[in-house]
């Protein structure tokens, strides 16, 4: 269903001038004419494409036949367009849609100066940009892409996105317009322009173009992007990016970038967008790699496109917060009340004394070789023996501080050779210090290469892997022991229990993180890497004849190898728990950080907690805050709705303004006995009205159910559970008993405000007894 827009003063931009009218014939003929004065312009910019990629394919020949071509840094600077203009173009003929999608046509600036790209630079007009009779002539038009594009002459044919030069097409407003008189979005596809839509920035001059009135076609951009239906995957924004985000997106990278804003005001399209805005402003510097931090693999895999849509993804990696950890993938989800424990700051000293304690269990940390009770080798011909007592002392000493377990190994293995040498008494043998000296080292070496020491030290201070030890937290009995005084036995129980099951949960994977560090990895001697003088152009595989590895590949084997980050993105900051900050800081102890998140839709029971271990892990850098205030995503309709849980959840906070209005409103249906057939009905109802998706949230433990209820719909319906849900959108959703996810936890009205906001047309809510309906079927938590 088509969303009309609704013309309020809510969106910082442009409401368009339509100078004609559907159906009018002379409107019809100027969209024709505008459409292929732009297709003459794509058609130019595309050849220039394909001359570009030729001198690209040449380039990569010679550099491959003559092996290097100067240092790796000189060549990538050097050819870096040439690469990215041929690795865009191979692609531009397989997946873009609007490789060229915007224009500004803009008054004369106050000075004739030009930036790098070609472009005017003043941000003002001259006093003599307008005429007296409100008349003007344009003096500069620029056309926007996802890549810069320079003709033989390095006019700009097409200026790309995040140039500085391209600022004015995302921030003209007509309260502040600068130099911008009308701003157009172009629609393409196959090298085909398929429509223009224009919002004109001074409504009140007359502009000329070549001697020509400036025509103004369509009824705006934002409005036609917000209305197309959803599918499986996120679209990019780079065509109707807004004033305030656009803020968001150039804001210096220095710091902390802090963006608060309610739900469906772009933060997660802002925070993709800012990404690739920072690689293209420094690429260097950025080599160091962005990470971005999504709550789930399901966002994860719905923004996925976002970034190669956008020309990047080989120096990001983007990442669900159950799938920091190298090597181990959690989705499962804890019970609100254990995952809080498990989040919780108390965690750490259970872990810290469990990382000790584990030691005692022997190698395996659980049933495997039992740790040895007592310690006998023979040096200097002489049986010595260390018993059970002394071992523990020795064990004591060596555990003394804070240092990793793991990196105290060295020095136990001196304490007992210190007590074995007091045992053999050799010591007293010699006065003269050099001599003593000589016959320690000789006594060391002999007990050292003696097998059962070896065998004894493995068994006695094995290195202890973060899995075995959280293995070993398995065990209620033991668990109390290292918890005493920080956990209630009840939370001990929850926990043990928890680890006792199959599979871990998203909140062990900061628990492994947190022991890794408690535990420390041992130096290893590494193998070094030879390093390819080619290895550093993006985008160069795609060239070659036989790549050995694809762009994607790469970064997925660099993102592995790389512990720290340059950059790193928090998306739904607001859901970190503050073992969870602590994994995500450690990730980017030197980097900038983009957080963008918003407190109401919290799903975190203590939010105090979570803010201190925030604070700490963006330690004392400067915040640049921001605040985005447009909803994009509900309609009017279901927002308002939505406003009314958000007072219960967060009273006071300021919801939003919804940018439009479908005219349907929310839908409020009652479940009769169970809830499977009105929610099946209800979801195929939504089905025929909607051309994309439909979501149906339930509470988390009615996730298997609900897939069953919607078993044969097809895969345009999906079930999720209420925390499943954050960040995500669908043409309809079916929310399920807002009283039983309001009740899931001590967060629950806040994930009830989440699941609410998910629709983009269309929302049915389906209540059973619990939800107390009206009348209406207006369920008791929703009633105004
Ligand atoms: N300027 C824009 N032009 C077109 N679409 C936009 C714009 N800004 C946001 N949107 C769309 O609005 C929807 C919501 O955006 P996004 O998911 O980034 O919001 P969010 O603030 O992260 O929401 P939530 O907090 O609920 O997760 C998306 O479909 C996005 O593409």
């Amino acid at each position: 269903m088509a969303a009309q827009a609704q013309k309020g003063n809510a969106v910082d931009t442009a409401r368009s001038t339509t100078s004609e009218s559907d159906g009018d014939a002379a409107g019809d003929s100027a969209r024709e004419r505008e459409i292929a004065l732009e297709q003459e312009h794509l058609d130019r910019v595309y050849v220039r494409l394909e001359e570009k990629i030729s001198e690209a394919e040449f380039l990569m020949r010679d550099a491959a036949r003559k092996g290097h071509v100067g240092t790796p840094g000189a060549l990538a600077e050097r050819d870096a367009q040439v690469f990215r203009a041929g690795v865009h173009l191979n692609r531009l003929n397989n997946e873009y849609e609007d490789f060229l999608f915007g224009r500004i046509d803009m008054l004369l600036g106050k000075d004739g100066k030009k930036g790098p790209d070609g472009a005017y630079t003043s941000v003002e007009p001259a006093d003599e940009a307008i005429r007296e009779d409100d008349t003007a002539d344009i003096a500069e038009t620029l056309h926007i892409g996802r890549i810069g594009v320079l003709d033989e002459d390095y006019a700009p044919l097409v200026i790309d996105w995040r140039a500085p030069a391209a600022a004015p097409f995302y921030r003209a407003t007509p309260v502040d317009p600068g130099r911008v008189v009308r701003r157009r979005v172009i629609r393409s596809r196959n090298r085909k322009v398929l429509g223009v839509e224009d919002d004109l920035m001074r409504p009140q001059i007359t502009a000329y173009l070549d001697g020509r009135e400036l025509a103004v076609i369509g009824d705006g951009a934002l409005m036609a992007a917000l209305g197309r239906s959803r599918g499986h995957t996120m679209r990019d924004i780079v065509s109707s990016i807004q004033a305030e985000q656009d803020q968001v997106i150039r804001a210096p990278a220095a710091s902390v970038t802090y963006v608060e804003g309610g739900p469906g005001t772009g933060k997660t399209a802002v925070a993709l967008h800012r990404a690739a805005y920072l690689l293209y402003q420094d690429r260097r510097r950025y080599a160091g790699g962005i990470l971005i931090v999504s709550p789930t693999p399901l966002l994860v895999a719905y923004t996925e496109g976002v970034l190669p849509s956008l020309g990047e993804e080989g120096q990001v990696a983007v990442r669900a917060i159950g799938s920091l950890v190298d090597g181990v993938e959690a989705t499962a989800h804890d019970s609100p009340s254990t995952a809080r424990v498990k989040g919780s700051y108390r965690m750490l000293k259970v872990l810290r004394k469990a990382a000790r304690g584990a030691l005692e269990l022997g190698p395996g940390g659980n049933g495997g070789t039992p740790c040895p009770e007592r310690l006998r080798v023979v040096a200097f011909n002489r049986r010595l023996e260390l018993e059970a007592g002394e071992l523990e002392q020795i064990r004591r000493t060596a555990l003394g501080g804070t240092a990793p377990v793991n990196l105290l190994r060295p020095r136990a293995r001196k304490l007992l050779l210190d007590a074995l040498w007091q045992k053999s008494g050799a010591g007293s043998r010699h006065s003269d210090p050099e001599l003593a000296a000589e016959l320690r080292s000789s006594f060391d070496e002999d007990v050292t290469t003696e097998d059962p020491f070896v065998e004894f030290l493995d068994a006695w201070w094995p290195e202890l892997t973060p899995r075995a030890v959280l293995t070993a937290m398995a065990d209620e009995r033991r668990l109390g022991r290292w918890a005493r005084r920080v956990l209630t036995p009840g939370e001990v129980r929850k926990v043990a229990r928890s680890l006792r099951r199959d599979g871990l949960t998203v909140h062990d994977i900061a628990l492994l993180d947190e022991l890794e560090a408690v535990l420390g990895t041992p130096v290893r001697p590494r193998r070094k890497r030879e390093l390819d003088p080619l290895d550093q152009l993006t985008g160069l595989e795609e060239l070659m004849p036989q790549r050995e590895e694809t762009q994607r590949e790469r970064a997925e084997r660099l993102a592995k190898e790389r512990v720290e980050y340059a950059h790193v993105i928090v998306d739904e900051a607001q859901d970190l728990t503050p073992l969870q900050w602590r994994m995500v800081g450690r990730r980017g102890r030197h980097a900038t950080w983009t957080v963008v998140g918003d407190p109401a839709q919290s799903s975190w029971s203590d939010p105090d907690e979570a803010a201190q271990a925030r604070d700490e892990a963006l330690g004392t850098r400067p915040r640049r805050r921001f605040t985005l205030t447009v909803n994009y995503r509900n309609p009017s309709e279901i927002a308002e709705l939505a406003a009314r849980v958000l007072a219960l959840a967060m009273p006071g906070a300021e919801a939003p303004t919804a940018v439009r209005s479908t005219g349907v409103r929310p839908r409020f249906a009652v479940a009769d006995g169970g809830f499977g057939p009105t929610v099946r009905a209800e979801a195929e109802r939504q089905l025929a009205l909607v051309d994309g998706t439909v979501g149906v949230v339930v509470a988390m433990n009615r996730r298997e159910e609900a897939a069953r209820w919607l078993q044969g719909l097809g895969d345009r319906v999906v079930a999720l559970g209420s925390l499943e849900a954050k960040g995500l959108e669908y043409d309809a959703t079916v929310v399920v008993s807002p009283a039983e996810i309001a009740d899931e936890s001590p967060a629950g009205l806040r994930v009830l405000y989440v699941a609410l906001t998910r629709a983009t047309q269309q929302l049915t809510v389906v209540s059973g007894e619990r939800d107390d309906p009206d009348a209406d079927g207006v369920p008791d938590l929703l009633r105004d």
